[in-house]
């Protein structure tokens, strides 16, 4: 289970300041856990791991079989909550280099995300890379209406139907949406393409472990029970509101106790590059539960020692308004020992035959003194090792930390009101139907 370490912030955060918050806390859980919070439509993630396991997940697992055994080339579409939880699960789970991998090695088809962006040419460049390939498409998308994810999709579809035909393709196209509206709905409907449900009660942010996340990781390989069962146990060890108790609720006490002192920048840290993605998952969690009304911390992250040669001297020295979350893996998934080789003048030979794993976690302690002493408080999040059952515990520990941190800040942690405006400007300057009126605004603004 993940362990949260705060003594890396005692200079920071006082134990009175964590115990005061406990009535606040008290409270708050007991409204997350009525549905009584702002947004309470949206709290199905509170009991889904224990939930899915329970209700199985056969119906998936032949699915994603049938991706595995069919696909040379497996293409998920989507964006944001419908995108960064399957993908950070991917290269938590696999190999860097899973692509480049032979198939034996790999477990399954080799994977490709598409439509979080608008780039031609990044679009281009997968469909040359998908060129003679059997390829399947899963297109995830929570509302059906989201353009990138649209976009993608119209092109990827009409690419597959050039390969295979437009009845073989129905065959190779797998939706995850809504379970009766959208768009991407309505046309699985008349397609007749295999289709997976976003539950309503779930928002995209807090959807990995729905068919969103849990069938292209089965497809690929990933044990998907075992995430499931570590989001379980989770569950059912992060129940109580004791904050002292609760690590996830402790950390959302320490984060806030840090805002209310001018920490307005969070720095998730890794030293695992395999972890890129989880912290992409978890800044659109954080950022886009917290960052309204006016208030927030913005979630930043970085992978070390890379960032070190890059951000370090900001970090260390720069304006202070930051603090770390350091996530530590205890276990990497495997090591390598520095070899000896006494005749070579590199002056590294005090290192030989220490493991590269000690050499990156010496570097790890060596930062966060080097961080506190230049006054950027740390909280250190121990994870055992890298496991889909480890992952399965963190991904529910931050949903539940978000949760707990939107009560505490005083927002509506399950909406996200401010994403439309651009959506809306760029509907209008693309000429959308029944955008006129914004258009000709726009225009004006722009003096066109
Ligand atoms: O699954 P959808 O509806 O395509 O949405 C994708 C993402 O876009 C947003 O709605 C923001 O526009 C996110 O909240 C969401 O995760």
């Amino acid at each position: 289970m993940a362990e949260l370490d705060l003594r890396f912030a005692r200079r920071f955060v006082f134990d009175h300041e964590v115990e005061q918050l406990q009535p606040v806390v008290s409270e708050a859980h007991r409204r997350l856990h009525s549905g009584e919070v702002p947004g309470s439509d949206f709290l199905g993630w509170l009991h889904l791991p224990s939930q899915t396991l329970t209700a199985g997940i056969d119906e998936l697992l032949t699915a994603a079989k049938e991706i595995q055994d069919g696909a040379d080339a497996l293409v998920v579409i989507g964006i944001g909550g419908s995108y960064l939880g399957a993908r950070a699960a991917f290269e938590w789970a696999k190999p860097e280099y899973y692509n480049q991998l032979p198939r034996a090695l790999r477990g399954g088809p080799e994977l490709y995300f598409a439509g979080n962006h608008l780039s031609a040419a990044a679009l281009n460049d997968l469909l040359r890379v998908l060129e003679g390939k059997r390829v399947y498409l899963n297109v995830i998308s929570k509302s059906g209406t989201t353009t990138e994810p649209a976009v993608a999709f119209r092109i990827l579809r009409s690419w597959l139907q050039k390969q295979v035909g437009t009845e073989q393709a129905k065959k190779q196209i797998y939706v995850t949406t809504d379970a009766r509206k959208g768009a991407l709905k309505e046309l699985s409907n008349t397609e007749g393409y295999k289709t997976f449900v976003v539950p309503d009660d779930v928002g995209g942010r807090y959807s990995v472990l729905t068919p969103v996340g849990l069938l292209p990781l089965a497809a690929v390989g990933v044990e998907v029970r075992k995430l499931l069962e570590g989001a379980a146990k989770a569950e059912e060890s992060l129940s109580t509101s004791s904050v002292t108790d609760n690590p996830a609720y402790l950390y959302a006490a320490a984060r806030n106790a840090l805002y209310r002192k001018g920490k307005t920048t969070e720095i998730f840290a890794y030293y695992e590059p395999s972890l890129k993605m989880v912290a992409e998952w978890w800044k659109q969690l954080f950022g886009e539960s917290e960052g309204k009304d006016h208030k927030g911390i913005y979630p930043a992250s970085v992978g070390y020692t890379t960032d070190l040669h890059s951000m370090g001297q900001f970090v260390q020295e720069g304006y202070r308004n930051l603090f770390e979350t350091v996530i530590r893996i205890e276990h990497p998934v495997s090591d390598l020992d520095l070899p000896s080789t006494p005749d070579v003048q590199d002056g590294l030979e005090y290192l030989a035959g220490k493991p590269l794993s000690f050499i990156n976690d010496q570097a790890r302690l060596a930062t966060q003194i080097a961080h506190v002493d230049g006054e950027v408080p740390n909280l250190l999040v121990n994870v055992s090792d890298q496991t889909p059952e480890s992952l399965g515990d963190l991904f529910y520990f931050f949903e539940l930390a978000c949760a707990m941190s939107g009560q505490l800040l005083g927002v509506n942690a399950f909406n996200q009101p401010g994403v439309e405006a651009y959506k809306a400007n760029m509907f209008a300057l693309l000429g959308k139907p029944g955008f006129e009126q914004q258009r000709t605004e726009l225009l004006k603004q722009l003096n066109v």
